[in-house]
Formats: structure tokens, sequence, C-alpha cells
């Protein structure tokens, strides 16, 4: 069995978690984590893999208490930056277990992944793209993490294919075409109803491909949760690895 342990256990997806650990065959449930308790519980001798969803500010620090304590990690929570990144390799480096593992997706839901995967194969082929993303009104961050990995994609994508920058006459109030990230407008909607949405649209003179991924329950999130948790389990995923498409045969 392989003992999984939560932290952010009550939040949205911490709850939701803990409720497909409980139902997955092959795991059990070591220990529930919230903000008031002691990250530092969570130890190898209970815990094979930890799995992190709570908000951007407090999720570097519980990484690297539980890089420190020896514990491998499943991490959802969004907001990592390059730097931020850079800290969990150094931790990982000066780990006291050999072999340790963080695993950081941006989006665990195989719509969403395959959105990013086919965006990124797609936008050398048009002039101009940009991404919107649409979530429920609670989400604390913006744009989402899956956007901005979209972004990061798209521009990466282009500038290997040797893209020109995009056309854009657009003059006035710079903030109504949304965040630049690497050269591609994202634009972040807050509505009552929604879950988790992202649209790509990529355009040409005369044609438009739109590439439209959409969670409708946190449900569509823990198949994902669940492979990376028996995946690092498995071992052989040592250092830092990002984003779901490590795991899956794209
Ligand atoms: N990768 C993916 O597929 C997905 C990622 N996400 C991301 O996951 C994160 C969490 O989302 P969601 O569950 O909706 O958010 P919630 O606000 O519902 O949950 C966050 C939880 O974290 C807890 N928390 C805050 N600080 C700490 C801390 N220092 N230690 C332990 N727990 C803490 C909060 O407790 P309290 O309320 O008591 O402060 C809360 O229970 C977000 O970054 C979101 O974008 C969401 C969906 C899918
Ligand atoms: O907060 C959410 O809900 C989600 N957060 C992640 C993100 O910011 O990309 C993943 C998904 O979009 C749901």
């Amino acid at each position: 069995m392989i003992r999984v342990s939560v932290v952010g256990a009550q939040g949205r997806m911490g709850a939701s978690v803990v409720e497909a650990v409980e139902a997955a065959d092959d795991m059990e449930l070591s220990a529930k984590v919230g903000e008031q308790d002691d990250i530092a519980s969570i130890t190898p001798e209970n815990t094979d893999v930890a799995v992190e969803f709570t908000v951007p500010s407090a999720s570097l620090n519980n990484v690297l208490a539980l890089v420190a304590q020896g514990v491998d990690v499943v991490v959802g929570t969004t907001g990592w930056t390059d730097a931020k990144l850079a800290q969990v390799t150094q931790a990982l480096d000066n780990g006291p277990r050999a072999g340790q593992a963080v695993f950081i997706a941006p989006n665990f839901a195989i719509s969403a992944v395959l959105a990013d995967y086919f965006a990124a194969k797609a936008a050398p082929y048009f002039t101009s793209a940009e991404v919107i993303e649409l979530h429920h009104p609670d989400k604390v961050d913006a744009p989402s993490g899956t956007a901005i990995h979209t972004a990061q994609a798209i521009a990466a994508a282009r500038a290997a294919a040797g893209g020109e920058p995009m056309p854009d006459g657009t003059q006035g109030e710079a903030a109504s075409r949304g965040q630049v990230i690497d050269g591609v407008h994202v634009h972040a909607v807050r509505l009552q109803g929604l879950n988790a949405h992202e649209e790509v649209l990529l355009g040409n003179t005369g044609e438009q491909l739109v590439i439209r991924a959409d969670s409708f329950e946190r449900s569509s999130f823990m198949p994902g949760v669940l492979l990376a948790v028996r995946t690092l389990a498995g071992g052989g995923h040592a250092g830092l690895t990002v984003g779901l498409d490590a795991f899956l045969d794209l």
C-alpha cells in the first residue's frame, strides 16, 4: 500500500484528494495536514508520498519542509516561478534521502494537459495566439497556473520556429488586453457557476483554431493526481519534474 499524506486537506482540492486516496485500492491515507498543523509530522516513517494543494504563498515552504524531512511530494498548488523551482532543485540536491522526488503539475486534468500540448504543437502554424482562462470566483490567483504554462509553451514553440511577433495595433488601456506572458496575451475570467476552463485562440488570415478544455468537476483532476502518486512511489523519477505530460506517452 502507498501511504499518502495530504497537505491542505481541508481545502477544495485537498478534500477531493483525501476522498480519492481513500477510494484507491492501492493507497492508504496517512495524515491530513492543515494550516494549523505541524508539517514536520509527515515523515518517511509514516508517508511514501505527500500531496500538496494549498495556496501559492505557502506552497514553496511546505515543499521545502517536506523535502528536508525526506518525503517525496506531488504538488498541485500554483504560483511557481523559475526562482522557486530552483530552490526546490537545490533542496532536493541536499535532501536527506537518495533519489528524492518532487513533482509539480499546473493541471492534473487530462483535457487541460492535452490542450496545452496541442496548443504548443499548433502555435508555429499561426500568426496570432491568445489564451483565455475561466474559473470559479473563489480562485485566489490570476492568471491560472495552467494559462501561464500554456502561454509559455506557445511562446517557446513560436520562438523555436523563428516566429515573428504577433500583430497588435491596439492602443489605450493596456489592462484591457490582459497580462502578457512571454509575448502571449492571457485573459482571466471569474464567474459564478464555472469550475476550471481554458480556451486557446489561434488565428491566421481568414481562419481560426480554438482549443478548449473544461474541468466541470474537481474529480477530473484525481486520476492525474493518483497517477503522479503511483509514479513517484514506484521510484525512478528522482529530482524535480514539472507537468503531467512527463508521465504520459505524448
Ligand atoms: N494542479 C491542478 O490540477 C489544480 C491546482 N489547483 C490549485 O491548487 C491550489 C488550491 O486550490 P483549492 O483547493 O481550490 O484552494 P482552497 O482555498 O480551497 O484550499 C487551500 C487550502 O490550503 C490551506 N492552507 C493554507 N495555507 C496552508 C499552509 N501553510 N499549510 C497547510 N495548508 C494551508 C487552506 O486552509 P485555510 O482555508 O484554513 O487557510 C485551505 O484549506 C490553488 O493554487 C489552485 O490553483 C486547483 C485545482 C486543480
Ligand atoms: O484554482 C483552480 O481551481 C485551478 N487551478 C489551477 C490553475 O491555476 O491552473 C488548475 C485548474 O485550472 C483549477
